[in-house]
């Protein structure tokens, strides 16, 4: 704003008047960032681990049905989360945070599972509980905290201090990490602030359902396409050669989720943490699943939400390279060792740039095959 259009909306008195675009007023100072939020919890990460995270599988912890398949899931799930928000009735929230909290006493995650908990809304009657439970009686087991409905970053802001608090009271010894669900518009609007909000932010999620319906849109699935959602190919030209509107015109159905997604991934990667494709609604329709994995994949996920028992195995297939994208990227070393300089291999030109675009897929594939030896043979004879 200039000093003069200042003066003229009556604050003269600061020269300098904060701009909306000028986002400062919302962070701490540099230097303060990756300090504590309060005396005597854990100093913040400056780095994001890179844990393997290709699905993250929810449960019901107060359906005892569910609770009695976690054990046997580990291993299976790279995450497993603890659901006590949506699809978890009024009358079943306390029963399902007492479940989780049984659940991370007694269950040995083992070395390459998370486990991760889906809190309650920050305007509902439960949150304030569980976080105070969770944190103060399982902090040290529990990895991620996925906050829904996160509107901006002063939602973040007011997570990162309450944990540090409860951190600080129940002596956990590392800190707590923080994903956020993209799922109201002004969410969307705020969404690259919300990724670089705190240093617990691990990643980000697209939420469909509650997107769609805050900005009504008009799709009532959660997640996926829409066969309306389409264009359609010119119309061929009649025997008079006029366009014939009546003859037969291939449609192509688009990505209702292109925009969000990819907006979601670029927010996460320039602050270094991790984008995911949200839930895909329709269990029975593994094929569809699959493909809207993959685009989500392919613009730069790394994992989806898995509803369902069958939704793992999909997302472990998809978000995992291929095997011959393994050993492209392999060959593409090879050639050009340092990464420097332009070949051909099979008609095709790499460069520096292609190499960076190799490594990605080499390094995904080595970080995923080191907790996994069926896809390490299956890299291995690539
Ligand atoms: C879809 C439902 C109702 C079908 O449940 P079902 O019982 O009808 O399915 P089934 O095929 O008959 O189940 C077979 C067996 O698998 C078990 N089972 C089934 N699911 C699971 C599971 N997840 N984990 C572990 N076990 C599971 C089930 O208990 C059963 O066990 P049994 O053989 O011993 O009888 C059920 O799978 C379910 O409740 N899934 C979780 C739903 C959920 O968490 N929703 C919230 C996330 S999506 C969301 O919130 C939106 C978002 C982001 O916020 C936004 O876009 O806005
Ligand atoms: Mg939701």
């Amino acid at each position: 704003m200039s000093r003069t259009r200042a003066a003229l909306l009556g604050c003269g008195r600061y020269p300098y008047a904060v701009s909306r675009e000028d986002s400062s007023h919302h962070m701490r100072s540099a230097k303060d960032f990756f300090a504590p939020l309060a005396v005597g919890a854990p100093t913040p990460v400056t780095e994001v681990p890179a844990r393997p995270s290709r699905m993250i599988h929810f449960f019901d912890p107060s359906n005892p049905k569910m609770a009695a398949k976690v054990p046997d899931m580990v291993g299976v799930s790279d995450v497993l989360l603890g659901n006590l928000e949506d699809a978890v009735v009024a009358d079943k929230k306390e029963a399902a945070r007492e479940g989780l909290v049984t659940i991370a006493k007694e269950t040995d995650f083992g070395e390459h599972t998370q486990l991760w908990t889906r809190i309650n809304s920050l305007d509902s009657p439960w949150v304030l509980d569980d976080l105070t439970r969770l944190v103060t009686e399982v902090g040290d087991t529990l990895d991620v905290i996925m906050v829904p409905k996160v509107q901006g970053p002063e939602d973040i802001h007011y997570i990162d201090r309450i944990l540090a608090q409860l951190e600080a009271k129940g002596g956990v010894q590392r800190p707590i990490l923080v994903h956020a669900i993209l799922e109201t518009a002004r969410g969307m609007a705020n969404v690259e602030e919300i990724a670089g909000a705190s240093p617990r932010m691990q990643g980000i999620s697209l939420g469909p359902a509650d997107l769609a319906a805050d900005r009504r849109m008009k799709t009532t699935r959660v997640g996926g396409g829409h066969p309306g959602y389409l264009v359609r190919q010119d119309p061929a030209k009649g025997a008079d050669g006029a366009p014939d509107y009546q003859g037969e015109r291939p449609v192509f159905q688009q990505d209702l989720w292109h925009y969000t997604i990819a907006r979601m991934v670029d927010a996460c990667a320039m602050h270094g943490i991790f984008p995911f494709y949200g839930p895909f609604g329709d269990i029975k329709d593994t094929v569809a699943c699959e493909d809207q994995f993959r685009n989500a994949f392919l613009l730069g996920c790394v994992g989806a939400w898995s509803l369902h028992p069958v939704q793992i195995e999909i997302a472990k297939k998809v978000f995992s390279p291929s095997a011959e994208d393994v050993a492209h990227a392999r060959r593409v070393k090879e050639a050009m060792p340092d990464g420097r300089g332009a070949v051909m291999i099979d008609g095709k030109m790499e460069d520096d740039a292609s190499w960076k675009q190799c490594m990605v897929v080499l390094e995904l594939a080595e970080r995923l095959s080191a907790n996994d030896p069926e896809l390490a043979k299956m890299y291995e004879e690539a």
